[in-house]
This record gives C-alpha cells, structure tokens and sequence, in this order.
C-alpha cells in the first residue's frame, strides 16, 4: 500500500536572517539533500508538539514559538507526504546536527530549491517573499 507520512518542519532563522539547514543522512529517504529539521507526526501528537520534539531530537533546540507558515502536499515515487512548516525565531540552545549530519547556515537569498527535495520548492519559494519582520 502506498505511504502516507504527516511531518511537521521548523525553519529556525535567526536574528540576521540566516536560515539552519541540515543535509539527509546517507541511508535516508532522499539521501543528501538538504532540509529543514523535522519528522514524523506520530499517534496521538499535535502537530506542534511534533515540531518542539523533532527539533530537540535532531537539532538539540528547545522552541519557544513556532509561526504556523503553510502546509504542503507532495507525492514521491513511493509516497505521498503532507508538511506542516513553522517558522522558527525563539528557542533555547544552539542549533547543530545532532544525528552527525552536516548542517549550515545559510543566507535566505542563497537557499537553493535544486538542493532541497521537490517537497520544498514552493516553501522556499514562499519564503523567500516573507516579510522579514513576521
Ligand atoms: N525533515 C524533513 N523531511 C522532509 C523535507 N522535505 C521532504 O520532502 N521531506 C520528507 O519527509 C519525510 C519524513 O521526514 P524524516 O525522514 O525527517 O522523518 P523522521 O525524522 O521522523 O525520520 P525517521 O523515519 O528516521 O524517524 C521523508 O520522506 C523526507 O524525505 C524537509 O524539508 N525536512
Ligand atoms: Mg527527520
């Protein structure tokens, strides 16, 4: 049967917009692309709670508020995946691949679709036009 996965995705941008992006580990699901920070919505977990739990597992950060950004759909060859993004600007902590993947930060203008799972592309793109200040 074919995969459905909710995931819930945290785009952590700091201060000077700067935006933390982290490269899919060699044995994953599109292995070697970059990606925002999040997983799997699990059973009986919010959305949100998702968000704070991923964030802490994968990059070591405690959120302090996310800002609901969009929801998107998207089918793979072998699954279909809904993501629900969140702008991150308030955590505790200091953001680093804690699964040992590579991870950078990196200037809005320079986030680049071609390096993201096809997922993304309309996300960055939306980002992109956001208001620096929301
Ligand atoms: N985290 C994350 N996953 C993404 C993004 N874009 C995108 O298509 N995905 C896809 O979303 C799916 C689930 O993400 P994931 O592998 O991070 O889930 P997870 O952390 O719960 O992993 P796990 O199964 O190893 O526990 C994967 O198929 C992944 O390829 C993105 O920007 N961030
Ligand atoms: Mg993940």
């Amino acid at each position: 049967m074919r995969k459905h996965i909710e995931i819930a995705i945290g785009i952590i941008r700091s201060q000077d917009c700067k935006i933390f992006i982290t490269q899919r580990g060699e044995n994953s699901h599109l292995a070697g692309f970059w990606e925002f920070p999040g997983g799997k919505v699990e059973p009986n977990e919010s959305v949100y709670d998702t968000l704070v739990r991923e964030l802490a597992e994968e990059v070591d950060i405690h959120v302090h508020d996310g800002h609901f950004l969009k929801t998107v759909k998207h089918s793979y060859d072998d699954r279909d995946i809904t993501i629900h993004a969140y702008l991150v600007e308030h955590w505790d902590g200091v953001p680093f691949a804690k699964e040992g993947q590579h991870s950078r930060w990196v200037e809005l203008d320079d986030l680049n679709s071609d390096e993201f799972p096809d997922a993304n592309r309309s996300l960055i793109e939306m980002l992109k036009n956001l208001d620096k200040k929301l």
